[in-house]
């Protein structure tokens, strides 16, 4: 039986080794992080049933892998350690009662903890070795011991000072300190990065962390200072002359100091209150621009620290909330195309299931045709699969090894004929789109009804892609004027409908024509005209007569639109499909002209608003429209020209932040409406 075990034990070893080289010294994983630490994990359950299987180079034992690159080696002045594992409330709570009995042992009872709760940035670790001030020397983690010097790239990251500023009052930095934290690569920079190795025919990186660990270990520094890498600190190591006695002074000395120690760094007085906050960064996470594979909680107290020391490679007084995964390696299994509202191609990914981010996936979005090309994605292919928070799925890159593979299929091409209505497709000149050309292609009304429908556009309740497409193939709409010409009965006659929800869709649709102009040539379907363009349009030409007869360069006259734009949208207005549909629309009720003053004229002309967060009645869109209706202007980034920062429930920090920082007033729901009805206070 114990015969069995070791057996075992030594595969794994060999197994972790395999794959600890590739993941650390490579840079270039075979694996995903959850199928590795599936290994470890049983690795460790086996070392725990029997303690005389563990040996000192058992990967549970020690960290990353010894460096083999031609970078120099450095010996750490303090062992760099790793990290345990907290996956759960419970397992966090466990992690405190190791430490409690811990300190116990130790003589001390019931110790007060206060606990510090970061980002855990995917990114690699780093010394930086500053003396007397200067940077001296920056080092990977390699083996925990000994790790690689990479000076030379980093001096290519301005995140990283390569001086140290005196401190406010005046003293010199101290004569040694050695600066610990994260290196890391942007999820756009990522992005962009996997797509130009692709489309060179390189091997892609499979996450952030590896493309980041990939280039500061370059030993040309041209190659760092190509692709963006940033910094985030989070601790003091060796020092001489620094003295604190908690963690978070560490983390305010290095903000004072040049450092970008992260502003939502939080001190916690309780494990409840340290739930919460790995909970609400998990929330957070998808809206950062950086990945997160969790929080790490550390114990505030240093002497505490001291006296917690550390368990074979990590320390007893930190813990890594890990989220899970975001990105994830599957099977390609067919690439699908659906057709737009106006005709254009889009590919899609049908991948063999898997699990991101908490949910099956088994559809993502390929973007367009050049994207496909670009990233060179081919069927049967490995790829890299993100999904972060609610965004939709989405085909990353090829995997690591999977541009490398002899028998890989040909490069994909979109369909000759329209998947919907068979008609040949083409391909305009200059258009990243092949593209149906039938205007009456099923698929293509489809989208273009349910856009017409959709919320920034009529937002009529109750009117999903399913009902649209049911009131199309029931024959009772085939236009847009044809939803203002349904009725109770006729909807009633349907199966699903009963004479309580068709009268409320019928109402719901009436009530959409009270959406404004600007709202109405959004929802008609225009190419090059989205949400900001119609309202642009509107606010300018002022009435649907004034567009109609206007040329090309009139409509380029409005601002944000370009001539190219201007001619696009004048040559769909002259179609009589068009012209036809807003008689009809304009027969039905529609609003056709523009209600709010013009531009520089109303009580609000000349102040500039930002929304943030949920207002208690308001909606951003309707919140949007009654500010422009008074003459404001509404944009989406607080500056130096904003006005007003609205900001609900929910707000974004960094708005308000940002807001302080430069005085601009935040003001509420009912400060917004007031302003609208009364106008700005007099000034003086
Ligand atoms: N896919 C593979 O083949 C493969 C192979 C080996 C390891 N791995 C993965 O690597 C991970 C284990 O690696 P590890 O030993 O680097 O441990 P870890 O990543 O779980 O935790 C330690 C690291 O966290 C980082 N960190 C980020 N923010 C920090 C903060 N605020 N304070 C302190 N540290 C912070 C540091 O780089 C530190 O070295 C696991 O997720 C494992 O799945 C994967
Ligand atoms: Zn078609």
């Amino acid at each position: 039986m114990a015969g069995g075990a070791q057996v075992r034990a030594a595969e794994l070893r060999e197994q972790l080794a395999h794959h600890g080289r590739r993941y650390y010294v490579e840079d270039d994983p075979e694996i995903d992080d959850e199928a590795y630490d599936a290994l470890l994990d049983e690795l460790r359950a086996l070392e725990a049933a029997d303690p005389t299987l563990v040996t000192p180079d058992s990967p549970t034992q020690r960290v990353g892998g010894a460096p083999v690159s031609s970078l120099v080696k450095v010996t750490h002045l303090r062992p760099m350690l790793s990290l345990a594992n907290a996956r759960s409330a419970d397992e966090l709570r466990a992690w405190v009662t190791r430490m409690r009995s811990h300190l116990a042992r130790e003589g001390i009872e019931d110790p007060a903890f206060r606990y510090v709760c970061e980002p855990k940035v995917d990114g690699l670790a780093m010394s930086l070795v500053y003396v007397d001030g200067v940077l001296e020397r920056g080092a990977t983690r390699g083996d925990g011991e000994v790790g690689e010097d990479v000076t030379h790239n980093l001096r290519t990251i301005a995140a990283i000072p390569a001086r140290l500023p005196d401190a406010a009052d005046g003293s010199a930095p101290p004569a040694l300190v050695e600066v610990r934290g994260e290196i890391f690569m942007s999820l756009p920079d990522f992005a962009a990065l996997n797509e130009r190795r692709a489309e060179r025919g390189q091997s892609t990186f499979m996450n952030p962390r590896n493309s980041a660990a990939g280039t500061i270990r370059q030993l040309d520094p041209r190659l760092a200072a190509e692709r963006p890498l940033s910094f985030w600190a989070y601790g003091v190591g060796e020092s001489d002359g620094l003295a604190f006695t908690a963690h978070h002074e560490a983390l305010d000395w290095l903000r004072a100091h040049g450092f970008p120690v992260n502003d939502d760094i939080v001190v916690l007085d309780d494990e409840d209150a340290v739930v919460a906050q790995c909970q609400a960064w998990q929330e957070r996470r998808a809206g950062l621009d950086f990945e997160i594979d969790g929080v790490v909680v550390k114990v505030d107290d240093l002497e505490l620290q001291r006296r917690l020391g550390t368990v074979g490679r990590d320390p007893r007084w930190a813990v890594a909330w890990k989220f899970p995964p975001t990105i994830k390696v599957t099977t390609l299994r067919d690439i699908m195309w659906n057709v737009g509202k106006f005709g254009d191609l889009h590919p899609f990914a049908a991948l063999e299931p898997v699990g991101v981010g908490g949910v099956v996936v088994k559809l993502a979005t390929l973007h367009n045709e050049e994207d496909l090309a670009r990233k060179d994605i081919r069927i049967g292919d490995e790829v890299l699969v993100l999904r972060a928070g609610d965004v939709i799925p989405q085909v990353l890159s090829p995997a690591p090894h999977a541009v490398e593979r002899p028998d890989r299929a040909e490069p994909p091409v979109p369909p000759s004929r329209c998947p919907s209505c068979d008609t040949p497709t083409v391909k305009p000149e200059g258009s990243v789109f092949t593209r149906c050309p039938n205007r009456s292609c099923p698929a293509r009304q489809w989208q273009l009804l349910k856009h017409f429908v959709s919320r920034g556009a009529m937002d009529v309740d109750g009117l999903g892609e399913t009902q649209v497409g049911r009131l199309m193939r029931e024959g009772l709409v085939e236009t847009a004027g044809d939803f203002y010409r349904l009725t109770v009965e006729r909807l009633t006659a349907l199966d699903g409908y009963g004479e309580v929800s068709a009268r409320r869709l019928v109402e719901a649709i009436e009530a959409s024509k009270a959406r404004l102009f600007a709202r109405v040539l959004f929802a008609i379907g225009l190419e090059e005209v989205g949400f900001v363009t119609g309202r642009s349009l509107a606010t300018h030409l002022r009435t649907v007569d004034a567009l109609l007869a206007a040329t090309p360069e009139e409509i380029a006259a409005v601002p944000g639109v370009g001539p190219i734009m201007a001619a696009r949208i004048h040559e769909q207005l002259q179609d009589p499909a068009m012209r036809a549909l807003i008689e009809d629309l304009r027969g039905l009720g529609l609003r056709l002209e523009e209600a709010g003053p013009p531009p520089g004229e109303g009580r609000l002309a000349g102040l500039t608003f930002v929304l943030t967060g949920t207002l208690p009645t308001l909606t951003r869109e309707e919140a949007t429209e009654r500010l422009v209706a008074a003459g404001a202007k509404v944009t989406s980034s607080v500056s130096g020209r904003t006005s007003y920062l609205a900001a609900g429930e929910a707000a974004g920090q960094s708005k308000l932040d940002k807001a302080e920082r430069l005085g601009v007033p935040v003001i509420d729901e009912a400060a917004l409406l007031r302003l609208v009805e009364e106008g700005p206070p007099a000034a003086g």
